[in-house]
C-alpha cells in the first residue's frame, strides 16, 4: 500500500491528511476540500462497479456546475446534452485528474484486492478524452444501454444536482451496442438487476464486466425512482460522463 502513496506523492506532489487540503491550482478547485466525507463502495453484485459518495463537496458540485452552464450549451431548452471529443475543456481535465488523485488516494489508503480502476486504464493518457453532459429535466432519464464499443474500458459518471436510481441489468453476454442514449438493446434477457443510488456528487466508476455485461438505466417515471421504499423526490439532474475513445491504429 505503501507503493500506493509513494506513487501519488510523486505525481501530486506532497498531500497531508488535514481536511484542509487545497488542490489543483485552477480557481474552479481552488476551493478546500474535505478528505474525510467522501466513501468508496464497492457494489457486491457487480465486478467493476464502484461509488465513490461524496467525490465532490457541495461546493465543488457549484463549481463544476457553474463551469458546464459558462460553457453556454444548455441555453435553450431543447437542449438536453452536449459532447466534446479530443481536447476536453479546462475543467474536464481537471475533473479526470481529479478522479485519478480519488482512486489512487483510495488505493494508497486501502487493502483491498479489488480496485477500483486497473493500472492499465488509471495510468493512460489520455485518462478520458470524451465527454458527454446530460441535462434531465424531472421524470426524464435514459434507457438501458451498454456504452459503444468505440470507447475503452473505464466510464467515469458524476452525477449531480437531483439524486436517482440508475438500475444494472445482467446482460446475457454483453450484446452488441446500439445508440448509447435512445434504444434499448434487443432480445437480451435480464439475468438480475441491480439498483444503485446516486445522490448528488457521487462518482461512478464502470469497467470490466459493469461496463461490458451490464445495461445501465435511469428511469424516472412515476414508481420507479424508489429508495429504501420511498419514492425520491425530483428535480433537474445533471451527468458529466468521461470516456476514452479506443485507439485506432
Ligand atoms: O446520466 C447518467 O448518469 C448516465 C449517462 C450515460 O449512461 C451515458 O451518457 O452513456
Ligand atoms: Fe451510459
Amino acid at each position: 500500500m505503501e507503493d500506493g502513496k509513494q506513487i501519488l506523492r510523486a505525481v501530486f506532489g506532497d498531500s497531508s491528511d488535514s481536511e484542509d487540503e487545497t488542490c489543483f491550482s485552477c480557481e474552479l478547485y481552488s476551493l478546500r476540500r474535505t478528505r474525510e466525507a467522501s466513501s468508496w463502495v464497492r457494489i457486491q453484485e457487480i465486478n467493476g462497479l464502484w461509488l465513490c459518495r461524496n467525490f465532490l463537496s457541495p461546493e465543488r458540485q457549484r463549481s463544476l456546475l457553474s463551469a458546464i452552464e459558462s460553457e453556454g450549451w444548455f441555453t435553450e431548452a431543447s437542449h438536453n446534452q452536449a459532447m466534446r471529443f479530443g481536447d476536453l475543456p479546462i475543467w474536464a481535465i481537471e475533473l479526470s485528474g481529479f478522479i485519478r488523485k480519488a482512486v489512487l488516494e483510495f488505493i494508497g489508503d486501502c487493502n483491498m484486492e479489488e480496485r477500483p480502476l486497473t493500472p492499465s486504464i488509471l495510468w493512460r493518457e489520455p485518462l478520458f478524452n470524451q465527454l458527454i453532459v446530460n441535462v434531465y429535466q424531472p421524470g426524464e432519464g435514459i434507457c438501458g444501454h451498454i456504452d459503444l464499443l468505440r470507447f475503452d474500458d473505464g466510464i467515469a459518471i458524476v452525477s449531480l444536482e437531483s439524486a436517482c436510481v440508475m438500475h444494472f441489468t445482467q446482460v446475457d453476454g454483453g450484446g452488441d451496442c446500439v445508440d448509447e442514449n435512445v434504444q434499448k438493446l434487443k432480445e437480451d434477457r435480464p439475468i438480475q438487476k441491480v439498483p444503485v443510488l446516486l445522490s448528488p456528487g457521487t462518482l461512478v466508476l464502470m469497467s470490466g464486466e459493469a461496463r461490458y455485461n451490464w445495461k445501465h438505466e435511469i428511469n424516472r417515471k412515476q414508481g420507479f425512482q424508489v429508495w429504501d421504499g420511498v419514492e425520491l423526490e425530483q428535480e433537474k439532474r445533471t451527468s458529466v460522463t468521461l470516456r476514452k475513445l479506443c485507439q485506432v491504429d
